[in-house]
């Protein structure tokens, strides 16, 4: 077996086999090193199993609903955990085993091995040296504990997948996207939730708005939303956890403990320095709007970079990669505006481009006309339910260019793709009026802000 290769693709990720694939496709002889589960994160422990969570607390909240409406459904209906579990597991095996079979097709080349760099262009792997002109690194990232006693008596959102009952009382620290999410699902199959976060709202890098909304939305849904919430310590209480704060407040008793507060880069074994591949303060890979880093040959996508850390960004920009290095197509470059992105809570929160405060800080505030629109949608509402949604758009210019279009509400996830399309599409305020409504859908308020 040649060890000699066209591209060394580190980590079968999202972004690693995308690369990898697509590469492939060009006719190029490929290696693909990943010594976990082939699909990575998002396949095993991201996007995939956390939708599924997802879409049994939004069943449970139909079920609900389904009463409002007449169905005479039991005020109890029992969730079997472990079954859903095993259904989870039973839709990821087939996701990875439809990789496998891609890959094989393909004539990729699998190693089940951590790679690491010998020199530019050299991969170690296992007892093997690997040579490759190009070297793309897609080893992902990691969630981080935080430096503070007792910290190891909590899970991440791994030990989240692998619970295999419903916790009774759970505390959630990090006001992020996991913590946001995790929160709904937990609270949606029955559990008792609090989230603790640093600051005053949970989702801070989204617009304010968002979060405001979502804070009601969670305080209806029957989370206890703790803002300002430093924890200190963790101390272990009996078969629970108690969290100690940093001002003076009491102590906090859950069951299970959380953590929820970011991810880093896993790019310290790899032996970057080697090789000279620059890294960020925070350890990220650093590379350009082309996915190369400062070493020649030596590319990065996905987590492990700078980049937002979201599936569609690092297999769009493999993929691109891919294109350029070996066929002939100029490939997607990635525009950190043009960034569509959702946050499944309960009801999800949407969000593409700029926020009105980012808006503002880069044209100025004259410049920024926001439009909002606030309503109770019509499913829940027959049955008297006080959920509303919230749909905004952050527009620049005279010509009132739609730079940023933000939502919180039930089915926005699926609304915000066509409008991310619209955005790249340069659509002003006028093509967004001028559009016919689709009637009765929560939509149709986009196009009816006059
Ligand atoms: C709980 C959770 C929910 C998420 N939900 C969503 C969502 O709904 N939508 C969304 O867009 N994104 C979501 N994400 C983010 C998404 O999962 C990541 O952005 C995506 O998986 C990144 O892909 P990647 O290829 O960079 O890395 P990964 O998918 O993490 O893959 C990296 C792979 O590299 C391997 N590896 C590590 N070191 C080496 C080495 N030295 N050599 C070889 N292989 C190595 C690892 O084993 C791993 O399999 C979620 C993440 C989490 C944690
Ligand atoms: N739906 C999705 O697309 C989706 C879902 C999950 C994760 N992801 C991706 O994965 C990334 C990681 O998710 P995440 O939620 O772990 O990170 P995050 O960066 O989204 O959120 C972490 C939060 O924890 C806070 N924090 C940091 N240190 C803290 C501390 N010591 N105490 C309390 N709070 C602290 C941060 O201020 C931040 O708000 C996300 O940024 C996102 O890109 C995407």
């Amino acid at each position: 077996m040649s060890d000699a290769f066209d591209l060394i693709v580190l980590g079968g990720g999202s972004g690693g086999i995308a690369g990898a694939i697509r590469a492939a496709r060009h006719g190029a002889r490929v290696a693909m090193l990943e010594p976990g589960n082939l699909g990575g994160t998002c396949v095993h422990v991201g996007c995939v199993p956390k939708k599924i969570m997802w879409l049994a607390a939004d069943i449970a909240q139909t079920l609900a609903y389904a009463r409002t409406y007449g169905f005479a459904v039991p005020d109890a209906v029992p969730l079997d955990w472990s079954a859903l579990v095993a259904r989870r597991q039973g839709y990821i095996d087939n996701a990875r085993n439809a990789y496998l079979r891609r890959c094989h097709e393909l004539g990729i080349e699998l190693v089940p091995e951590y790679g690491r760099f010998d020199g530019p262009g050299r991969i170690v792997a296992g007892t093997r040296t690997l040579t490759a002109p190009h070297v793309l690194i897609a080893t992902g990232g990691h969630s981080v504990l935080p430096a503070l006693p007792g910290a190891a008596l909590g899970i991440d959102s791994n030990g989240f997948f692998a619970l295999r009952a419903a916790p009774r009382r759970v505390a959630i620290v990090g006001g992020g996207y996991i913590g946001v999410e995790l929160a709904g699902v937990l609270r949606g199959l029955g559990s008792t939730v609090d989230l603790f976060v640093r600051g005053q709202r949970a989702l801070p890098s989204f617009d304010a708005e968002l979060g405001t909304h979502l804070a009601d939305s969670m305080r209806a849904q029957g989370i206890g939303l703790h803002v300002a919430s430093e924890v200190r310590a963790v101390e272990r209480d009996g078969d629970g956890v108690r969290l100690q704060f940093s001002d003076d407040r009491a102590a906090h008793r859950a069951d299970v403990l959380l953590w929820a507060i970011g991810r880093a880069p896993s790019a310290g074994a790899l032996g970057l320095d080697r090789v000279g591949v620059r890294r960020s303060d925070s350890g990220h890979i650093v590379v350009d709007a082309l996915q190369a880093t400062n070493v020649p040959g030596i590319h990065a996508v996905g987590d492990v970079t700078t980049q937002p850390a979201l599936t569609p960004a690092a297999t769009a920009t493999a993929r691109g990669l891919a294109d350029r290095l070996f066929g002939t197509a100029p490939g997607f470059v990635l525009d950190p505006d043009q960034v569509p992105t959702v946050v499944f809570s309960h009801p999800p929160t949407a969000s593409v481009g700029l926020s009105e405060d980012d808006a503002c800080a880069r044209f100025g505030r004259g410049a920024v006309h926001a439009h909002r629109r606030s309503f109770r949608p019509m499913r829940g509402a027959i049955g008297g339910d006080e959920a509303r949604t919230f749909l905004k758009l952050v527009c620049v210019g005279d010509d009132e260019r739609v730079l940023g279009v933000h939502m919180h509400g039930a089915q926005v996830d699926e609304m915000l793709q066509g409008f991310a399309v619209a955005l790249r599409a340069g659509a002003r305020k006028a093509d967004f009026d001028a559009t016919l409504a689709i009637h009765p859908t929560a939509a149709e308020e986009l196009v009816l802000m006059h």
